[in-house]
């Protein structure tokens, strides 16, 4: 049978404090660098969800160490990488871009594969530079999953021209490995480039392992090198305080996210930015980043290419608005979890908004309100995005909203707490 959620609808304000585990992207790139170390480290606080648990098992197939401790924490151990294995990605971008280039380094040959949707989403720029690199890849000419990378122990690296116009991993990915490589790399990024915080992100935290990382005109050179070894606690996950912050927004509530950092390379740090376009006052304070609405949200007009992990709540909000929003520069969100233009299309004309879809984006003006079934098409952020709108529609019904289980595996339960009604997600 299909489990569906009744989204609580929820008009009153909300007045919470909802903390949140660790950051999805900073997660991953902890463990590809660990694994890659020249040493034993510890990661405290992890996300722990099936996006991060993906990378952890993939890791393990392929011969490092990852050890649960108490608390959730994991001790990674790296070791000598090998194939032949098979690993699953599920759905995880992450998983598909970060670990192949770091499978070239196996003994062996490593197959990739995952969810059916897995599929579908791009990765021609990944293997064509991984080719470039040296590296052997089968894909049977289809520029996806599920292909396999033909480990030799060693990558000879040098000078590459990638095309990550269909997402920012594709960089990412080749720059984590990039300092094992024998030459390192040096990257020319061709076409343009979604999401340039989360390179950003990569390189910092490379530069936190030593790795010496150069930003050029034309893309970045990373030098080869030792990776060293590093503890780190994970800093919570910004972009999912999106609904929890946004709930402030739709009941005139107020909503603290305890422990936002002080600086962060998460692009979801913007929502500072973009939550208090929307009419929100936003504050920092001792007790973390805190949201107040009043009831009422502007429109946003917006280029959303930086954090389009944002958009599905931001286009929940703009559907619940005083006036039409526009979103662009989020074409490549056709290759998310689901073709997500498409799906918003879906969701925010089924409770009532006039939506268009643009070439690179959506333009969503509201409506007369009215109950749905949704779908969550496998999509966490799209149960998170009917949530909100939940908050204002009753009678909104997600089914499959296990999907959220991505990144944020009791999701239903913390939202009924951010109600105040902890027992609400049973029932
Ligand atoms: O590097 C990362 O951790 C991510 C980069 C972005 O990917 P795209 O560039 O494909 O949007 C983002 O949307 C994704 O959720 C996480
Ligand atoms: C695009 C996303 O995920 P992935 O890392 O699978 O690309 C996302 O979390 O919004």
């Amino acid at each position: 049978m299909r489990d569906v959620w009744s989204a609580p609808h929820h008009p009153a304000p909300v007045d919470a404090v909802a903390p949140l585990p660790g950051s999805k992207s900073l997660t991953a790139r902890a463990l590809v660098l660990a694994a890659l170390s020249d040493g034993p480290s510890r990661l405290v606080r992890p996300l722990r969800a099936r996006d991060t648990d993906l990378m952890a098992g993939a890791l393990r197939a392929l011969g490092v160490g990852i050890e649960d401790v108490e608390g959730g924490d994991w001790l990674v151990a790296p070791g000598a990488l090998r194939g032949p294995v098979t690993v699953d990605a599920g759905l995880a971008g992450t998983v598909l871009r970060f670990l192949p280039p770091l499978a070239a380094l196996a003994d062996g040959p490593v197959t990739v594969d995952g969810d059916p949707r897995l599929h579908d989403r791009p990765n021609a720029g990944l293997i064509d530079g991984l080719r470039g690199l040296g590296v052997r890849v089968d894909d049977g000419g289809r520029g996806r999953a599920p292909f396999t990378v033909h480990g030799t122990g060693a990558v000879r690296g040098g000078a590459v021209e990638v095309d990550a116009s269909e997402s920012s991993q594709i960089v990412s990915g080749l720059l984590l490995a990039a300092a094992r490589f024998d030459e390192g790399i040096d990257l020319t990024v061709a076409g343009g480039l979604p999401s340039l915080p989360h390179v950003d992100m990569t390189v910092t935290t490379l530069r936190e392992h030593g790795v010496q990382v150069t930003a050029t005109d034309r893309g970045w050179q990373v030098a080869p090198g030792p990776i060293a070894a590093l503890d780190r606690v994970l800093e919570p996950d910004l972009s999912n305080a999106a609904p929890f912050l946004a709930a402030a927004l739709v009941t005139g509530g107020r909503v603290t996210v305890p422990d936002w950092p002080e600086l962060t390379t998460q692009p979801g740090a913007q929502l500072q930015r973009l939550l208090g376009l929307m009419g929100a006052d936003v504050e920092r304070t001792p007790e973390g980043l805190q949201v107040t609405g009043t009831g009422s949200i502007s429109p946003l007009v917006e280029d959303l290419g930086e954090v389009s992990e944002l958009a599905p709540v931001l286009a929940a909000l703009a559907a619940l608005a005083d006036g039409p929003s526009r979103f662009t520069g989020i074409a490549h969100m056709r290759g998310h979890e689901t073709d997500r233009l498409q799906a918003l299309d879906e969701v925010l004309t089924a409770v009532g908004a006039r939506v268009r879809q643009l070439p690179d984006g959506l333009e969503v003006e509201p409506g007369p309100r009215r109950p749905a079934l949704l779908d969550s098409y496998a999509d966490h952020r799209m149960v998170m995005a009917a949530a909100v709108l939940g908050l204002a529609i009753d009678g909104v019904e997600v089914a499959d909203p296990g999907a959220v289980t991505k990144t944020l595996p009791d999701f239903r339960e913390r939202w009924a707490r951010l109600l105040g009604d902890p027992v609400g997600a049973t029932r």
